[in-house]
């Protein structure tokens, strides 16, 4: 038995949701370039969970169901008014709330697949309530109802804000969501697959998952892209601070990438979006410094940007707060966690690979007092 380090090349599943194949993303063989330029994330979640695009009937249904669903049970909006709140990281914070919403939900451990598919409807509608009820309660404000005649990207921002989010900038979320959505086996969707196939809950698949994105080597990693652009600065300043960390063999956060080879096709998309958001906003120095460094660390280390490179420069574009950049991302791969969670439900095997020894041979055991 011989391990491979990461499971790097190991194929450890069939799945029908979506493929990278020479650096081309497809979900349900929709590219990602024309999903991104054309569709709604309501109809990327149906893509996903039904494996065909839905009709417009489908679509208003699908709808309906979200934003019936968004409102969140009252225990668990005050159960955030006792974490620590101003302290703890708000994917902490949304680790622990998905867990505590199973808690609220009568059918949590109902295994039928109808059952299964409520709970994923309704998870997906609260995540973006979550997350905004709890950037509003960390600020000592209250958080907002969401609205029944807006889209899932422009409730979101409506209760993150509580003002009417312009179409700028719902186009601009809309399609960061599209992008995000999902992304074949990657770690944290691998993680949920791992603990549903036990036959546990969607609520603890999708919580374990939430662990694994907050990962900086994961998730994680836009947030850490915005901290290295605000300590940056200014454009001047980008090439000492890039080549120190380079010398110092420190990673550059969003770059690089296990799958891809000649580069991310949904970094692209973030980027065009970061030029024209940061001139909008009159803060184009952060496009600026983001298309430096992007020289920089693919011409020397030959290491092309990924999805939390300019995803940074986007989300703060949009006024949203610098840690909520992953719990904004696990807000759109839920889709993806949800669509991976039934597909292994209606194909189950445990999923229990083997390790390969490392430690000592056989010992004899010594009682403790005489060690
Ligand atoms: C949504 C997502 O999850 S996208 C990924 C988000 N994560 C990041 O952006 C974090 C920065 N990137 C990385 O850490 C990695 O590229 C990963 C985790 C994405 C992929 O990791 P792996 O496939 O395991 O590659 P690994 O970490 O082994 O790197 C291979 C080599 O490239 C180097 N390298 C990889 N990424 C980077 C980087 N961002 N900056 C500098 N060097 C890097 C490594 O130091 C290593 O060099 P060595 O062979 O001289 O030791
Ligand atoms: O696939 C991966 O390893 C990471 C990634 O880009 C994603 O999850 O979107």
């Amino acid at each position: 038995m011989t391990a491979t380090r990461g499971l790097e090349g190991v194929v450890a599943t069939t799945s029908s949701i979506s493929s990278i194949i020479d650096d081309t993303l497809t979900y349900v063989g929709y590219n990602i370039d024309d999903l991104a330029e054309n569709a709604s994330f309501e109809e990327v979640i149906y893509l996903l969970w039904h494996l065909k695009l839905p009709t417009e009937t489908e679509l208003n249904e699908l709808k309906q169901q979200l934003a019936d669903n968004m409102e969140l049970p009252k225990e668990v909006v005050e159960s955030f008014k006792m974490y620590p709140i101003t302290e703890v990281h708000p994917m902490a914070a949304l680790r622990t709330a998905v867990s505590s919403l199973g808690l609220y939900d009568e059918e949590a451990d109902v295994m039928e697949d109808e059952a299964n598919y409520r709970k994923s409807i309704r998870l997906q509608a609260k995540m973006p309530a979550l997350v905004a009820a709890f950037a509003r309660i960390r600020k000592g404000l209250e958080p907002i109802a969401p609205r029944k005649d807006l889209g899932f990207a422009a409730n979101f921002l409506y209760m993150l804000k509580g003002e009417d989010p312009d179409a700028i900038a719902v186009e601009a979320f809309n399609k960061a969501l599209v992008l995000h959505a999902d992304h074949e086996l990657n770690a944290s969707t691998f993680t949920a697959r791992v603990c549903v196939a036990t036959l546990s809950d969607v609520y603890s698949g999708v919580t374990a998952a939430i662990g694994a994105l907050k990962g900086p080597l994961h998730g994680g990693a836009n947030e850490q892209v915005m901290k290295m652009l605000s300590e940056i600065g200014s454009v001047e300043n980008v090439e000492s601070y890039i080549h120190e960390k380079l010398e110092n063999k420190e990673k550059i956060m969003g770059f690089g990438h296990r799958v891809y080879r000649k580069g991310d096709p949904r970094a692209k998309h973030l980027k065009e979006m970061s030029q024209k958001l940061t001139e909008l906003t009159g803060e184009p120095e952060y496009y600026q410094m983001s298309i430096q460094i992007e020289d920089i660390v693919t011409s020397e280390k030959g290491l092309p940007p990924n999805v939390d490179f300019y995803s940074a420069s986007v989300y703060h574009s949009l006024g949203i707060d610098h840690d909520l950049f992953t719990p904004i991302f696990a807000v759109s791969r839920v889709s993806g966690w949800l669509a991976h969670i039934l597909e292994q439900y209606a194909n189950n095997r445990l999923i229990r690979p083997r390790a390969e020894y490392t430690g000592p041979g056989i010992q004899t055991y010594v009682p403790v007092e005489e060690r």
